[in-house]
């Protein structure tokens, strides 16, 4: 039976299904049909692979599981949701399941960037690409690679070398660092931003000599807005002394004084201030003061509208100076990071790559015009149902892009597009992604497409515990009352009333910590505060229900580090990087320390590892005085009491592979299997 097309949007927090709605809203497709390659005409698009990777777990392990019977929540939700009996879901899972598994790369549950990069494949002929083309998804070091060859040319390129000079004197005028590579490689980002780069690509063929005469051009400009500025200024003067005016006739003498400023000082003093009081006197006509005689009284009025006129030609000139000003202090940038472009073009042509990053735009500029059963058929697959998941993350131009293909698909019947997203979530602005494009889509004003929209969403929270559930909603309800944006505002105020799920309890608590003044008291206040936290709850929760979150990667490390020193067990992905495991730690120490014996601190190292790994019953300070001052062969040897059989002298012998086995066998470090030493 043919349905008609359907454009749902769930507009909803954290933790409310919005991927679990998505998910069984894409099995619903499925299930619904006899046609069992129906998948064929899906497309669910994500962010990151991670997602995509996650979500085709989701929708096989489903299909899996309703296959083989098994009716989990999911299964009781989709039953009364289709048409179709549990014996046929049964069947049709099975089969599906099998012909997604044979043709597995019309799965499409892709990011954004692999559909993008798919399409531009499709067309690479057309677009002039050669077919060979790579795609470098590391855009940020290709840029870091453009800033080394724009660096490396000081010294030889005369011009480029002043425009540096200029560069790293401005910084160091505004304060800011003199490494110009960092600050440069952190600038340089601003290319990969899809909104900004719209403006570079107008200064493409633009030479480091255009910017030179540009900048000598808007510097003359400026003396000639000073000169007329002046000018005002006198002429203002003029007018008065010519009627015989002496400054004290006005009101305070302010508008004499004013324009006085303006003729001696051009736009040397506070302008801005002191024209809010010209304003103010224009507004209220108070030009002189009431004890003024008649006579001298209608001299002045019979030159206000010529002294406002002047007034008026001075704020004009004023505002040009002003964008001159700040066209002066970012042209410097703005050549340099042009010729980082340059650069970065440059790489990308000698050595065949293509930045993804830039494939939006190419789409938008070549393919998007075309018509979108032509798209279809060059990239082999046409979609009927789309999926959007995290959809406060895409870009303009990616959403203009696909608008094209998604209306061709709702003009057929049994056709759908559902959009998840949370505005409070975005987190690719940085690359271009759109919020408000999101927000826009969830209110009633927005639809670019001819089919009716309904915007749904999803009130319970079903990931988190009551307690974290309840603070979450007064928090951010009374601190977005606070924003300025009412768009924002409304968005936290109405975005938190989350109703809790089944799991009752959690713990959140608030403190502020007060600033330190000793430098390293500072360093692990917040780490103390942590551990101290934790060893109150540990006898109402676990480790393991305990989640520690930091601003930056920085701190995470060094929370990570204070609590394993303090037998805290921990899990972050920063303390399962072989670079700290302990035992890997050591072993890099042996090396370094019969390479240059010398190394004290890396001895101390290895010996504080040694006095944990061998559970030695002296102190610390007793067992490091003992060895301290030994040399590395007396030191191996004295440690045999300890059941160590370490031989330097055979060490020296063994090829690389063999010397790390002999530390390993040597110090006992696999007596329990440790995954950190077997992959090191
Ligand atoms: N209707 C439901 N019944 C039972 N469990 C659900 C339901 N909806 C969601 N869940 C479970 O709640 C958890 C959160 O769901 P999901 O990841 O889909 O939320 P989300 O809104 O996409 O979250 P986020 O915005 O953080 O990405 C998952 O474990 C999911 O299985």
């Amino acid at each position: 039976m043919q349905k008609p097309a359907t454009f749902e949007v769930y507009n909803a927090s954290a933790g409310s299904g919005k991927t679990f709605t998505l998910v069984k809203e894409y099995l619903k497709v499925l299930l619904s049909s006899e046609d069992v390659f129906t998948f064929q005409k899906v497309l669910a698009i994500t962010f990151t692979n991670k997602a995509a990777g996650e979500m085709k777990e989701r929708v096989l392990s489903n299909l899996e599981d309703f296959a083989n019977g098994k009716q989990n929540d999911l299964f009781k939700i989709i039953i009364n949701e289709v048409a179709v009996d549990k014996l046929t879901i049964q069947e049709r899972s099975k089969k599906i399941l099998e012909v997604i598994l044979q043709h597995y790369s019309a799965f499409s549950i892709t990011t954004i960037d692999s559909f993008t990069h798919k399409i531009i494949k499709s067309f690479a002929y057309d677009l002039g690409l050669p077919l060979n083309f790579e795609v470098e998804m590391d855009a940020i070091s290709l840029l870091g690679e453009a800033v080394d060859v724009l660096i490396s040319k000081i010294g030889t390129d005369k011009q480029l070398t002043k425009l540096l000079i200029d560069y790293t004197l401005d910084k160091t005028d505004d304060d800011k660092s003199w490494d110009i590579s960092r600050d440069l490689n952190e600038f340089a980002k601003v290319l990969l931003n899809e909104d900004d780069v719209r403006h570079f690509r107008l200064l493409s063929n633009k030479k480091l000599e255009d910017f030179t005469n540009l900048k000598s051009k808007l510097f003359l400009h400026q003396k000639e807005l000073k000169e007329t500025f002046r000018r005002i200024g006198g002429d203002c003067l003029e007018l008065i002394e010519s009627k015989g005016l002496e400054h004290k006739d006005f009101m305070r003498s302010t508008i004499p004084k004013f324009f006085k400023d303006i003729n001696d000082k051009s736009f040397n003093f506070n302008y801005l201030t002191r024209s809010l009081t010209i304003e103010k006197a224009i507004d209220n006509q108070q030009y002189y003061s009431k004890s003024t005689t008649g006579e001298v009284a209608s001299l002045i009025e019979n030159i206000v509208p010529q002294i406002i006129e002047l007034y008026n030609k001075s704020k004009e000139i004023f505002s040009q100076f002003l964008m001159n000003k700040l066209a002066l202090k970012n042209i410097i940038p703005l050549a340099v990071l042009n010729n980082i472009n340059l650069e970065l073009e440059q790489i990308k042509e000698e050595n065949n790559i293509q930045l993804n990053s830039e494939f939006n735009q190419l789409i938008s500029d070549n393919i998007k015009e075309q018509p979108a059963p032509f798209i279809y058929e060059r990239i082999g697959q046409r979609f009927q149902h789309y999926f959007i998941d995290e959809m406060q993350d895409t870009s303009t131009l990616q959403w203009q892009n696909l608008i094209p293909l998604i209306d061709n698909a709702l003009a057929q019947e049994n056709s759908n597009l559902l959009l998840v997203g949370d505005g409070k979530q975005a987190i690719y602005r940085w690359r271009g992604g759109k919020a408000e494009q999101f927000i826009e889509l969830g209110s009633d004003t927005v639809n670019p497409f001819h089919v009716f929209k309904e915007i749904k969403s999803l009130e319970t929270n079903y990931r988190s515990y009551s307690e974290v559930i309840n603070f979450n909603n007064s928090f951010f309800q009374h601190t977005g009352g606070f924003l300025q944006n009412n768009s924002y505002k409304n968005l936290f105020v109405e975005g938190n009333k989350q109703v809790e799920n089944s799991k009752k309890g959690g713990f959140v608590s608030l403190s502020f910590l007060e600033d330190e003044k000793d430098k390293e008291e500072r360093k692990i206040k917040y780490p103390k505060k942590v551990l101290e936290r934790i060893n109150q709850l540990k006898n109402q929760f676990s480790l393991n229900e305990i989640c520690i979150l930091t601003r930056t990667k920085k701190d995470g490390v060094t929370i990570a580090k204070y609590l394993t020193e303090n037998n805290v067990d921990i899990i972050s992905s920063e303390t399962l990087l072989i670079q700290n495991s302990a035992k890997v730690i050591f072993i890099i120490d042996v090396l370094k320390i019969l390479q240059n014996p010398n190394d004290e601190e890396t001895r101390f190292n290895m010996l504080y590892f040694l006095h944990e790994h061998l559970n030695v019953n002296k102190s610390k300070p007793f067992f490091f005085k003992e060895f301290a001052k030994l040399d590395n062969q007396t030191i191996f040897e004295n440690l045999k009491i300890y059941g160590i059989s370490f031989e330097v002298s055979i060490f020296y012998q063994l090829p690389f592979y063999e010397k790390i086995e002999a530390i390993i066998r040597g110090f006992n470090l696999l007596n329990t299997s440790d995954a950190y030493v077997q992959f090191f």
